[in-house]
């Protein structure tokens, strides 16, 4: 199996490539910073694709590189060539030096991208839809971490692995659900906090539109630094369940700086349209080019000086994030759900979630809620979380102590939960802090940068112990309010 573009004939022989460097990890792909020996040593990314993760779907390895290789676009990468090597398959493409907006979100804008810089990658990624879904395609993994920018702030559409083509016969009928006017694909895909509504549903079928509201989430994204109910761990059958994972903080508590943050009307209104439960009633990408949040962009110098400024190098990024999991000791799969501990916590299924316009969030919508929701998705029940009567904030203030119908015992279990995860997290914390304060081979660079890592840390490590401390306090109370009963 094996493709090349036309206009540079980039050799498929693995032998002809150097590694330099991993500068990412996906989910069943490595990615390398590598030079192409014959090619006056022009520096590329390979991604190595391993076929046996991938399982099945060798038939949308074939896609990507098929479709890849039909578009011609300034925002789309498209690869230079792809070959077998061994059981993996080498995509080589051009190297964009910044890598992903993910990966630049997660190591230097925690809270997230200022609206300009938002609205300036957007509209690219806009202009780069808009010609996909007019040659036939759905790109079903729009997300941050597919929109990679290069040293001179080019932004481009990358990972075509789970793309499809509505003229493509090869998906065949189980792809496809034929009975509606327009072809419709219903087969899963794609990456779940960015999933459509229609695309989990899928015996509903979905098209285009399945990418607007990826966008839409992306666009939160960018905007928060991560996509929304992403504390809430992912799993392979879309069943989302929070066992030992669940962090107080997650749930609760935003940081200072974003809970500052104010959107402007034209950006809520853009996601807003773009997260309508009702994939017909979502805009176009020739319609949202023309809204007005995207009217006073800035062209690619202004990513350059705003984002790529004083950014570590992309391989730097990658090491910080692989030092910064050494800190996950003993963190267990997400999806495993028969936990060694024993522990078990009482699950509360969510229906769905709300966009709140206002607050600029998806909300997890509970079955007992009485609240009418204005853009109300259900998921038949498919993420659960800890059912202790705690809900947010707000519903929880005013009776935690006084009674009115709240399960003290429950409330009690769910707050030492919470405590345990706290001092599992301190512990952890310390731990990566003794690990890097005693390797004296860093380089006096990263050590710098490590330092600003560690003091972030620290920083979270002080609010989790006033947390802590007021969980404790609570806990106190509520022991005595307990024995008195
Ligand atoms: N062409 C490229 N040039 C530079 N960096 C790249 C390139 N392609 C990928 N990367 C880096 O590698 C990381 C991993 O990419 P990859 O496409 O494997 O994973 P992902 O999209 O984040 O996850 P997944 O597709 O498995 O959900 C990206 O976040 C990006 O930083």
């Amino acid at each position: 199996m094996s493709h090349q573009t036309k206009e540079e004939d980039y050799p498929l022989d693995s032998n002809c490539y150097k590694i330099v460097d991993e500068i990412g990890k996906g989910v069943s792909a490595i990615v390398y910073k590598a030079i192409c020996i014959p090619m006056n040593s022009s520096v590329v990314a390979i991604k190595a694709i391993d076929l046996e993760k991938t399982r099945a779907d060798l038939d949308s390895v074939r896609r990507e590189a098929k479709t890849n290789a039909l578009l011609r676009h300034p925002n789309i990468l498209k690869a230079h060539c792809s070959f077998a090597v061994e059981r993996r398959l080498w995509v080589v493409m051009p190297f964009m030096s910044g890598g992903s907006l993910q990966s630049i979100i997660a190591s230097s804008f925690p809270d997230g991208l200022s609206e300009p810089c938002i609205a300036t990658v957007l509209k690219e990624i806009l202009s780069a839809l808009s010609y996909l879904h007019g040659q036939g395609h759905l790109h079903r993994d729009i997300k941050a971490g597919n929109i990679l920018i290069d040293s001179n702030g080019v932004v481009k559409l990358a990972d075509f692995g789970v793309s499809a083509s509505i003229y493509d016969s090869s998906i065949g009928t189980s792809g496809y659900s034929s009975s509606s006017s327009s072809m419709r694909l219903t087969d899963v895909a794609g990456t779940p906090y960015w999933m459509a509504p229609e695309v989990i549903h899928s015996h509903t079928g979905y098209s285009f539109k399945a990418d607007i509201w990826s966008f839409g989430i992306t666009a939160l994204e960018l905007a928060h630094g991560r996509p929304p109910l992403s504390h809430l761990p992912p799993s392979k059958s879309l069943t989302m369940k929070i066992t030992k994972r669940f962090r107080f903080s997650d749930h609760y508590e935003e940081t200072k700086e974003s809970k500052n943050r104010r959107f402007s009307k034209a950006f809520k209104d853009m996601v807003g349209l773009c997260l309508d439960q009702d994939p017909s009633k979502r805009p176009s990408p020739e319609k949202l080019l023309k809204h007005s949040f995207f009217r006073n962009c800035k062209g690619p110098d202004f990513l350059v000086k705003n984002v790529l400024h004083g950014l570590p190098s992309v391989e730097q990024r990658f090491n910080e994030t692989k030092i910064l999991k050494l800190g996950d000791f003993g963190e267990e799969d997400e999806d495993d759900e028969s936990s060694s501990s024993g522990e078990i916590v009482k699950q509360r299924r969510i229906s769905g979630w709300n966009f709140n316009e206002e607050g600029f969030e998806l909300e997890p919508v509970f079955p007992s809620d009485q609240t009418e929701s204005v853009k109300q998705v259900t998921f038949g029940g498919e993420i659960v979380i800890p059912e202790n009567g705690i809900k947010s904030h707000d519903q929880q203030g005013g009776n935690a102590g006084g009674g009115g119908g709240v399960d003290k015992a429950a409330v009690l279990e769910h707050l030492l939960f919470l405590k345990k995860s706290l001092d599992d997290q301190r512990q952890q914390v310390l731990q990566l802090i003794a690990w890097v304060r005693g390797d004296e081979t860093v380089e006096n660079n990263r050590e710098e940068h490590l330092m600003q890592v560690i003091e972030k840390l620290r920083v979270e490590l002080e609010n989790e112990k006033k947390k802590r401390y007021s969980v404790e306090m609570e806990v106190e109370f509520l022991k005595l309010q307990h024995c008195n009963e």
